[in-house]
């Protein structure tokens, strides 16, 4: 696996809060290769989401290491681990992913901008493949529970990301629209990218080349 576009070596995250220390990840390795689709599941609590926001570089784990492309992006400098997720990671949340004040279309725009790229041909090309072509103008507030998901997922992919990080991406959406998200996270992975999702969904698990589960913070 020493080739796997997201690699994570021995990912420790401890949490303290006064006298109470919380170990988030005790140790959790991970490769994924380009083109595949990884599901990450366990119960509430058991690490999901800390492992993603370690492997986005969003947040720094106390121990080991997150390769992504080749090039290391934990224990860097905040603005360095932001300028590599730009340029290399799209991140998907259940919310959260699009600034409420500009439009669907600024929202992609803005993520091309942070990672030194303008491409309206890709902005209008994932518009287009999304179903959103006629939401560019509209703004967050305006979209639908599955237009905002699709939304979501316009910005995440916006760089052509080489992976492809989703945190329970599909919680609040009914079944029909959980199965077009999805499906259209398949495609992404045909197209080469790494695409792993935390989720407690099975619909996400039967979805997936392989999954990994997660217990107290350690893989099972
Ligand atoms: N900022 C924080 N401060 C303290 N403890 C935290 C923090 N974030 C997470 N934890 C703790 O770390 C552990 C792992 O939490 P995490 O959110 O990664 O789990 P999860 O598997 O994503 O859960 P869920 O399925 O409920 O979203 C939990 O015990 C949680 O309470």
């Amino acid at each position: 696996m020493a080739d796997a576009v997201l690699q994570a070596y021995e990912l420790y995250r401890f949490y303290r809060a006064g006298d109470e220390e919380t170990l988030a990840l005790r140790g959790v390795s991970l490769a994924v290769e380009a083109g595949e689709f990884v599901a990450v599941t366990g119960p509430s609590g058991s690490g999901k989401s800390t492992l993603l926001a370690c492997l986005a570089g969003l947040d720094e784990p106390d121990g080991g290491a997150v390769r992504i492309a080749g090039t290391r992006i934990s224990h860097r400098p905040q603005a360095e681990r932001a300028s590599l997720r730009a340029r290399l990671v799209g991140v998907l949340f259940q919310s959260g992913n699009l600034l409420e004040h500009l439009t669907v279309r600024a929202n992609i725009d803005l993520a091309q901008r942070l990672a030194g790229r303008r491409d309206a041909a890709r902005r209008d090309q994932l518009l287009d493949e999304l179903g959103l072509i006629g939401r560019g103008p509209a703004r967050p507030t305006q979209l639908s529970g599955g237009e905002a998901a699709r939304a979501g997922l316009a910005v995440a992919l916006a760089n052509r990301p080489a992976v492809l990080l989703a945190d329970e991406p599909t919680g609040e959406l009914d079944r029909r629209t959980e199965d077009r998200v999805l499906g259209l996270l398949r495609r992404q992975a045909e197209h080469g990218t790494a695409v792993v999702v935390a989720s407690h969904s099975s619909a996400v698990a039967a979805a997936a080349d392989r999954t990994i589960t997660l217990q107290d913070g350690r893989r099972t």
